[in-house]
């Protein structure tokens, strides 16, 4: 019999009996970063921008030359040169003049404003006639008006972003200092399972398992290692969890993880550390395992059922690294209109795969209804939605968080 948690009492076991690894930081090109976990926070060390710039093609002017000014009335400004992208202002404002600067470009000293071109008339004679009244400050930003030298541009801990390489870039950070790559071990058992490539002969199915883990793991950030299928004989799957063990940080088993005669997992655990749980009053995901080795590293038993094994991947595994990596899950949701019913009545957390469209009202969520040994009723799947244990279903209609497949 499993002596079942809920799934928040697996989570808390989760984070106390792990601790983060502390592992000192590495340092990968900006090339190289995105995805990885950042291991120190990013401090600015220069202005950004570095120099007042306009934000429009136009001319720079003083706005106080300008005001006043309209259609019929003009401000007429002598044109006392041109700003060239790339290269400093070079030349300072005198009151009654203006410059052309292009978007982007350096908006010379004694400018404080820029207005567009369109506001603006080119009189051919080396003057310029303003349309329209610009404030001070209008079309242009202003040196350290993004980032000022001192300030904290992105927290340790975040998992790098392609907008984070952007600000990084802008920052001249090429080197950065990341989390080192957790390695992960993954092994699928089963005397039924053959790899992905074969055609399965009468009893057999492909392993779905093992690259559905490790695609889960390499999408959060972990380094996996496949050991393969290895059939259900317990000291040849002992000496592989143990050669896993010795290579990587923590071991990931798939099948075997029930209460049968030939499911070993637990016995293994047992054998090779302890088991912290067995058994979360989920559906599906029941008979999910966790253990912990003498030298603290974590073995996790994942239900051999496909859609068991993505979703407790899903909630525990990846729990298990973000809390070796020292870092707090990020779990990316929205609301969306549920367009059917679903029900659950059977005393455990029930969990949903849903696809989201986009509907006349909002978003709507889709149910994918299957029993969890039928991976393709997640193929597609965009999240999930979970309905708690006490609860015996959602009408059709109701608005409900969904969470996202995604990387965090
Ligand atoms: N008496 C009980 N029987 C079962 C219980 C229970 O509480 N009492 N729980 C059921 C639930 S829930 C699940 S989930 C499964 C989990 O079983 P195992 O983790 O021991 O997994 P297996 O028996 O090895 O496999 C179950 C099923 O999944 C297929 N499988 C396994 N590995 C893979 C893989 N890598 N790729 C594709 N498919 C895989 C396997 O062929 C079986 O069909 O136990 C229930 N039984
Ligand atoms: O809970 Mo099992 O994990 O139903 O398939």
């Amino acid at each position: 019999m499993l002596n079942v948690k809920t799934p928040d009492e697996a989570l808390e076991i989760i984070r106390t009996a792990f601790a983060p690894l502390d592992l000192p930081p590495e340092t990968v090109p900006l090339a190289a970063a995105l995805g990885r976990v950042l291991a120190l926070d990013v401090t600015a060390d220069a202005w950004v921008p570095d120099f007042h710039r306009s934000t429009v093609d136009g001319y720079a002017v003083r706005a106080s030359d300008t005001f006043g000014c309209s259609d019929a009335l003009p401000a007429q400004l002598i044109l006392a040169g041109e700003v060239r992208m790339g290269e400093g202002a070079g030349l300072t404002l005198a009151p009654g003049h203006c410059a052309a600067v292009p978007t982007g470009g350096g908006v010379p000293q004694g400018a404080d404003a820029v207005q567009m071109l369109e506001l603006c008339e080119d009189y051919g004679d080396g003057t310029i006639g303003v349309l329209k009244s610009v404030a001070p400050g209008h079309n242009m930003i202003f040196r350290g008006d993004d980032v000022k030298p001192g300030d904290r541009v992105l927290p340790a801990g975040r998992r790098l972003e392609p907008q984070d390489i952007g600000a990084l870039a802008a920052l001249g950070v090429i080197s950065v200092p990341v989390v080192p790559r957790l390695r992960m071990g993954v092994i699928s058992t089963g005397d039924e399972l053959v790899p992905p490539e074969c055609i399965p002969a009468a009893g057999q199915v492909r392993d779905v398992n093992g690259p559905l883990i490790c695609a889960m793991l390499e999408q959060a950030g972990a380094l996996t290692r496949f050991y393969g299928i290895i059939p259900d004989q317990e000291d040849r799957l002992t000496r592989t969890v143990e050669e896993a063990l010795e290579a990587c940080d923590g071991v990931i088993l798939s099948g075997g993880s029930s209460v049968g005669e030939k499911d070993a997992a637990c016995r293994i655990m047992s054998a090779l550390g302890e088991v912290l749980f067995h058994g979360i009053a989920m559906k599906p995901g029941k008979p999910t395992l966790l253990g912990r080795t003498a030298s603290g590293k974590a073995m996790v038993g994942l239900p051999g059922h496909p859609v068991a094994a993505l979703f407790t991947t899903q909630l525990f595994v990846r729990a298990l690294l973000v809390r070796l990596e020292g870092r707090t899950m990020r779990q990316r949701q929205v609301t969306a209109r549920l367009t059917e019913a679903v029900s659950a009545n059977h005393g455990r957390a029930q969990y949903n795969g849903a696809i989201l469209r986009q509907g006349p009202e909002g978003l709507e969520a889709l149910p994918i209804r299957g029993k969890s040994g039928l991976i393709t009723t997640l193929a597609g799947a965009d999240g999930y939605f979970c309905i708690p244990r006490d609860c015996e279903g959602f009408p059709a209609g109701a608005q409900i968080p969904v969470y996202l497949f995604t990387a965090d």
